[in-house]
């Protein structure tokens, strides 16, 4: 949405300085507009933890509880996820300041992360972040993979994030790997590291500024978490989104997280999202790419509710006729946004199934 806001909903970016250091500017100003014409009186926050049963969001006067209302029928893509700016209804008496806030919209998002899901014989869009600026691609020496690199930058670079290859472990590296890899002709940077040791870290640095979101991916035993331990560092106790950070390392924490980096000689400040579905390199298959590539492509659509059923000037029918978009994947995401069903052309076929490209690795 970017008409220009009626005043009364526009809130400059600078009347939250908390949120600014979450990533709070303009656009999430021009979106909240939109969100409070049709809920006037709600205010931003950044949601920096998804819980089972509710959310942990970051509001100008810090971290707070908060539902998203049950019963309320929303899509699937509209619930809120790790990294996204929603709009809260402010506690209306004293009392209300102990209860969880009530989030009552998702605002537009700049970018998402999405996975396919099977649900039984069927494949279904799940968004795991949102609003993410940079993707640190983490590999190895032993599994050094050009062309599988290859594929998650595109991926990435499909969502309109930023690639960045960490080329973690560098210490073990033998021969000339170094040398090839930065020569590989990847659309990205390669960073040689030790998250270990600490060596090369500080190439992170442009990416690690005041209000930068950054996702960390990589199979297990890249090094993930050794590389987030090092950037949390000793202030990883003080910072609201970890108050549960135990000795019991991360391992264990099944939350999704946007923890916020203690300012430092490496980092800026910047917002490191830990999800642990976003870990598992697996999603970054093709269908997800489809998922996002549909969810770019909406945006231009003559209208902002399209359902890219039959309405005129909708670009993702478009892109499926000429030959861009996998029709079987539009219809996946739109059983999943409930819009299928509304338009009267929802279809299930499987009998094409079977026809389906086979699923990369
Ligand atoms: N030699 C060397 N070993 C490292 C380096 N970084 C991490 N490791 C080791 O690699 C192993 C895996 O590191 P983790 O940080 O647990 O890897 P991860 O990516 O978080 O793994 P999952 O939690 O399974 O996803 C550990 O034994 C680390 O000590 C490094 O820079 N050099
Ligand atoms: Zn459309």
């Amino acid at each position: 949405m970017t008409s220009t806001p009626a005043s009364a909903e526009f809130l400059a970016p600078h009347e939250f300085p908390a949120l600014r250091a979450f990533g709070y500017g303009e656009a999430q100003a021009q979106a909240l507009a939109a969100a409070r014409a049709a809920f006037p009186g709600t205010l931003p926050a950044r949601v920096s933890r998804v819980e089972r049963n509710g959310y942990r969001l970051q509001t100008e006067s810090g971290e707070q509880e908060a539902v998203w209302p049950a019963g309320r029928r929303h899509k699937l893509l509209d619930v809120p996820v790790i990294g996204d700016w929603v709009a809260y209804a402010p506690p209306e008496d004293e009392e209300g300041v102990e209860q969880a806030l009530r989030i009552e919209a998702v605002l537009d998002r700049t970018n998402t992360f999405i996975r396919s899901v099977q649900k039984g014989r069927r494949t279904q869009p799940q968004v795991l972040a949102a609003n993410v600026d940079t993707v640190f691609v983490m590999t190895s020496p032993e599994e050094w993979d050009t062309e599988r690199l290859a594929r998650y930058v595109q991926a990435v670079r499909l969502s309109q994030a930023q690639p960045v290859i960490l080329l973690n472990k560098s210490d073990l590296a033998r021969g000339d790997l170094l040398e090839r890899a930065q020569v590989a002709g990847l659309e990205a940077p390669v960073l040689p590291i030790s998250a270990q040791g600490g060596q090369g870290i500080e190439a992170l640095t442009p990416y690690l500024q005041a209000g930068q979101t950054v996702a960390l991916i990589g199979s297990s035993g890249m090094g993930k978490s050794t590389l987030t331990n090092r950037l949390l560092g000793e202030d990883a106790a003080a910072t609201g989104a970890l108050s549960d950070f135990s000795g019991e390392g991360r391992h264990t924490t099944t939350w999704r997280t946007l923890y916020r980096l203690p300012v430092s000689h490496i980092s800026g400040g910047a917002l490191l999202i830990d999800n642990p579905g976003l870990r598992d390199i697996a999603v970054w298959d093709d269908e997800g790419a489809a998922f996002w590539a549909i969810e770019e492509l909406a945006a231009e659509c003559r209208f902002s509710r399209c359902t890219h059923g039959r309405e005129p000037g909708c670009a993702v029918r478009a892109a499926v006729l000429r030959g861009e978009l996998d029709e079987d994947m539009v219809d996946a995401y739109r059983e999943a946004q409930g819009t299928a069903q509304a338009s009267g052309s929802g279809r299930e076929r499987p009998e094409r199934r079977g026809e389906k490209r086979p699923r990369r690795r």
